[in-house]
């Protein structure tokens, strides 16, 4: 494990967060649900920059603000102060149309629980958001994909006739056939068996070599966080540690002593 490598963007920003490195940032973010007595500081000052073409996990204990952070970062809520910044867009001062556009056009979304629409044929959930955004795939891109993931001889189904490992292939067909700037995958193995699981993991650190793609994951899994380039890892709030390349040990020993921290 090494602490610092030459792609990894750096936790703080010496040259600023739009140094063209950095695709999704957050700049001393707070997110603050609720008010008095029953106010929960969920993100208590978070800056943290995710490079280009890598994949970044995001890992902490429970209610360490996971979740929080990947839906401010993504436009899906907003933060209480500070900034979330996508490319050159700050997230935070945009209308909720505004929002909705840029979720569509410029992120992909990878669920735990697939998301896809159970009416629509695999190819038509694919091709949804290229759809909805009057856009065509790059030219190869959904040979390119669908042949990868092996879902193939399965674009006429619909999800109902499909496996969990193959819904889930299909769901990251959608996120990634527009390319998108991000692609932010929350606990996408966590309704699979190890085996489609790990598929979805190699196939997800795959796209950043192959594609240049930029992931970010949040799993409570040490396992799946070490196909990761990066680990962030959160609590209470906080940004408590940044780890390059770890190894799947090193990834649940740091865990662990944040736990015991506790
Ligand atoms: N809508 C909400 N209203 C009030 N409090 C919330 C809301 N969403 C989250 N929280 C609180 O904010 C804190 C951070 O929650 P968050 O879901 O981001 O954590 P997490 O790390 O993703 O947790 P988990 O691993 O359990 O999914 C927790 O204390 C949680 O109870």
């Amino acid at each position: 494990m090494r602490t610092q490598s030459p792609a990894a963007a750096p936790a703080t920003y010496p040259a600023g967060p739009d140094d063209g490195m950095t695709a999704v940032a957050a700049v001393d973010l707070v997110k603050v649900y609720g008010s008095g007595d029953t106010a929960v500081r969920a993100l208590d000052g978070v800056t943290v920059g995710f490079a280009r073409a890598q994949f970044t996990a995001i890992m902490g204990p429970s209610g360490s603000g996971k979740s929080t952070l990947m839906h401010c970062l993504a436009g899906l809520d907003t933060a209480t102060s500070g900034r979330a910044l996508l490319g050159g867009t700050d997230l935070t001062t945009q209308s909720d149309k505004v929002l909705t556009r840029v979720r569509r056009e410029r992120i992909g979304f990878v669920f735990q629980s697939f998301n896809l629409l159970p009416q629509l044929t695999a190819e038509q959930n694919i091709t949804l958001p290229l759809d909805l955004a009057g856009k065509r795939a790059e030219t190869g891109l959904f040979a390119h994909l669908t042949d990868v993931l092996g879902i193939k001889d399965r674009l006429s189904h619909r999800p109902s006739e499909l496996s969990g490992g193959q819904q889930q292939r299909v769901a990251l067909a959608r996120a990634l056939v527009s390319r998108p700037e991000v692609v932010f995958a929350d606990e996408p193995t966590g309704n699979l068996d190890s085996r489609s699981g790990a598929e979805v993991l190699s196939f997800l650190s795959s796209s950043v070599r192959d594609l240049g793609q930029t992931i970010v994951m949040v799993t409570h899994d040490p396992a799946a966080a070490a196909y990761a380039d990066r680990v962030v890892l959160l609590a209470d709030g906080k940004v408590a540690g940044d780890l390059d390349r770890p190894s799947h040990a090193e990834i649940a020993d740091a865990l662990q002593r944040l736990g015991a921290r506790r």
